[in-house]
């Protein structure tokens, strides 16, 4: 039952009983992002204790709520807080949110998260505007994907060569604020908890990712299973350890970036994370009205 079709439809039928109308785009909060959720009007909210067969949010910043208005003129739903499998829980518990709301009628699906930055041109409150993505724990058989394929949801073997919708990708990169330094680029999905070594992130660059986090792949790959757009946003929050060997080899006394950078911690994460929240609030704005006309693919 746990994520399962049957699961998911009941969610849906559910909060479909208690929705003044059923939204058509939703948006997964990061960590620390919540407050995206106060740009919706006429908002009603839902705890995740509520919804049958939801998961409970465990991790600080993600309150665990279901909170669904207007965002611009169009329905949209909005979760504040995500699941995460160094949570403990299945792929198919971490993207059973989604699916739910799929099964809503929800078309388009905004990702955000909180990550650290690998390439050297993003710095803390930093956007990547997510074009391309490294699924680390699906490529080891841990995707929401694996086990009997449920046709209901989507197909056996769908592609993720179009992961994340250019149009909706070069929208956001136009409309987002100066302040968010906008750019493209790749995000590499780890199962976390513990944040990267140096010699993670030496081998993360070298597989060409941009920005490190523990989220958001499980759920780009289920969403495009059931054929919905996606818009992937990845808020820097902190810089991912530098190349402690190359600062070595360098004869660096710790003078170097390397040496100064603290380790990440997730106080910081959030911290960082609330500050950029109010930019992005004002680049989803300006997205709502192209985010409600979405067709599913
Ligand atoms: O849910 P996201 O990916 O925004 O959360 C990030 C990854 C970990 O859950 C946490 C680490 O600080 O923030
Ligand atoms: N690594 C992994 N996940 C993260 C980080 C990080 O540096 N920052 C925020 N989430």
């Amino acid at each position: 039952m746990e994520g399962s079709y049957e699961a998911c439809a009941e969610a849906a039928a559910w909060l479909r009983a208690r929705l003044q109308e059923p939204p058509r785009v939703a948006l997964v909060c990061g960590s620390g992002l919540g407050a995206l959720a106060q740009e919706l009007t006429d908002p009603q909210s839902f705890d995740y204790a509520d919804i049958p067969h939801f998961p409970r949010s465990t991790v600080q910043g993600h309150a665990g709520r279901l909170v669904v208005g207007r965002l611009g003129a169009g329905p949209c739903a909005v979760l504040q807080g995500r699941f995460h499998l160094y949570e403990g829980y299945s792929p198919a518990q971490v993207v059973m949110p989604v699916r739910t709301l799929a099964l809503l009628g929800v078309h388009t699906l905004v990702l955000t998260n909180a990550a650290g930055a690998l390439s050297p041109g993003l710095a803390p409150g930093h956007l990547l505007v997510i074009r391309d993505h490294i699924d680390l724990p699906g490529l080891a058989g841990r995707s929401p994907l694996v086990g009997p394929n449920d046709e209901r949801f989507g197909p056996r073997f769908p592609a993720m060569t179009d992961g994340y919708d250019p149009a909706l990708r070069r929208l956001a990169l136009a409309l987002a604020p100066p302040e968010l330094h906008a750019r493209p680029g790749v995000y590499v999905g780890v199962g976390g908890p513990s944040y990267e070594t140096w010699a993670e992130c030496r081998l993360l660059r070298r597989l060409g990712a941009d920005a490190v986090g523990m989220s958001t792949v499980s759920e780009a790959a289920a969403a495009r299973h059931c054929g919905l757009r996606v818009l992937g946003l990845s808020l820097i929050t902190n810089a991912a350890p530098g190349d402690a060997d190359e600062e070595e080899e360098e004869g660096g006394g710790g003078a170097g970036p390397a040496a100064e950078a603290a380790p990440p911690g997730h106080e910081e994460v959030l911290a960082a994370a609330q500050e950029g929240a109010r930019h992005l609030r004002r680049l989803l704005l300006a997205l709502a009205p192209r985010l409600a006309e979405g067709a599913r693919a």
